[in-house]
């Protein structure tokens, strides 16, 4: 566990860059630090494993403060990775990653070893360990940054904006490899974005801070979205906050009816039968997946095959997301969305009001007044 206790930092030059925090970052889960620019997100991170000094408080480390251990000490517990990585340009990737272990004295040999095996947890082939930083794409080279700083398998990590410098697609999926990775090593990890999205889809725990480095609210990232402590949280998590928060509200208790259907390749005259006067049929394909919505009243349309369906958008299961179903059902073209279950057969729908009614009986969005 990490600790701000009553943390403050003043500059040479009078700027106060964090004011009196005071957080807890718990054992084994992700902690974000959010906030706008210049809020002292950075300085805050580096405090922690003193690359930076705090001008009074303590920040303490598994209880103790970091203050009684050698910076050098105290840093081989924490690995630190930053934008792009942070790689030294003229070594190797294997080097790069070799850092740590190095200068742990390890074995060149048990270290080689170790960096392969983390190349692959990372998700890079082992020919990349020959490449130099410039070499690898930003993408890659973020995922070289978190095997460095695993290296040494350290307990505590400190992350500062690993992702921002990446496209949003790439960025995507190496927040849910980190995720997954996370899900496996139950690191403390402290990580820094001014993204609030990125803080809701990967903390346990968000500290929402404000410029002058005061925080503004400490809460699981459900909690922020349907309880923020003031209008400045509520503005920085956005006018969206009710929808987003629909990701934390599982859809288990939603419940779905039947909707008309056919078999794909079954014949027009059934399918008008089931729709029995409605519009829409939802065509099931092999194993009874949906393959799309058919509009039966379209004269146009000669038989129940594939190019006339129309698609059933995002699909949702019980596990899942509430809001998953309510964009099934705001992109399907008759406001259903269909519930399938964990091999993709068909299961029923639900509607857009039946959805809204649920969400509303749960009183997950507690305290959404907009
Ligand atoms: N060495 C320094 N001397 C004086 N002021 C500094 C110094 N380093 C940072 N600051 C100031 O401290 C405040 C906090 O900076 P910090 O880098 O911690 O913010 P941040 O939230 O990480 O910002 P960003 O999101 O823009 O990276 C800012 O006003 C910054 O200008």
């Amino acid at each position: 566990m990490i600790e701000f206790d009553n943390v403050t930092k003043r500059y040479a030059d009078g700027t106060v860059a964090v004011d009196d925090l005071s957080i807890e970052a718990p054992q084994g889960k992700i902690t974000v630090l959010v906030g706008p620019s210049g809020c002292g997100k950075t300085t805050s991170l580096r405090m922690v494993n003193r690359s930076i000094e705090a001008t009074s408080g303590r920040i303490l480390v598994d209880g103790r403060d970091v203050q009684s251990v050698r910076a050098v000490e105290l840093r081989r517990g924490i690995g630190y990775v930053i934008q792009q990585g942070g790689l030294f340009p003229h070594q190797t990737v294997l080097d790069n990653i070799m850092t740590v272990p190095h200068l742990l004295g390890w074995s060149k040999k048990k270290s080689r070893e170790r960096a392969h095996e983390l190349l692959q947890r990372v998700g890079l082939p082992s020919s990349f360990a020959r490449r130099y930083p410039a070499q690898l794409s930003g993408g890659q080279q973020q995922r070289v940054g978190v095997a460095r700083a695993l290296a040494a398998d350290p307990p505590i990590m400190l992350m500062d904006e690993p992702f921002s410098a990446i496209d949003p697609i790439v960025r995507a999926g190496l927040q849910d490899e980190f995720l997954r990775l996370q899900e496996e090593l139950g690191k403390t990890i402290v990580f820094v974005t001014h993204d609030i999205d990125e803080a809701i889809k990967l903390g346990d725990y968000v500290a929402v801070l404000r410029v002058g480095g005061r925080l503004a609210q400490l809460a699981p990232p459900a909690e922020l979205l349907a309880q923020p402590a003031d209008e400045f949280v509520e503005d920085f998590v956005g006018r969206d906050r009710g929808y987003r928060a629909l990701q934390f509200v599982r859809a288990a208790e939603l419940p779905v009816h039947e909707a008309p259907t056919v078999g794909l390749g079954g014949s027009l005259a059934d399918a008008r039968a089931v729709a029995g006067g409605d519009q829409w049929v939802l065509v099931l394909g092999p194993e009874r997946r949906p393959a799309g919505w058919l509009d039966v009243t379209d004269p146009a349309i000669p038989s129940v095959d594939r190019s006339h369906l129309v698609s059933v958008g995002t699909t949702f299961t019980a596990e899942g997301p509430v809001r998953f179903a309510l964009d099934g059902a705001l992109s399907s073209p008759c406001g259903q969305a269909v519930c399938v279950d964990a091999e993709g057969a068909y299961v029923g729908v639900a509607g857009a009001t039946e959805i809204a009614r649920h969400v509303s009986s749960q009183g997950a969005l507690a305290g959404e007044t907009s």
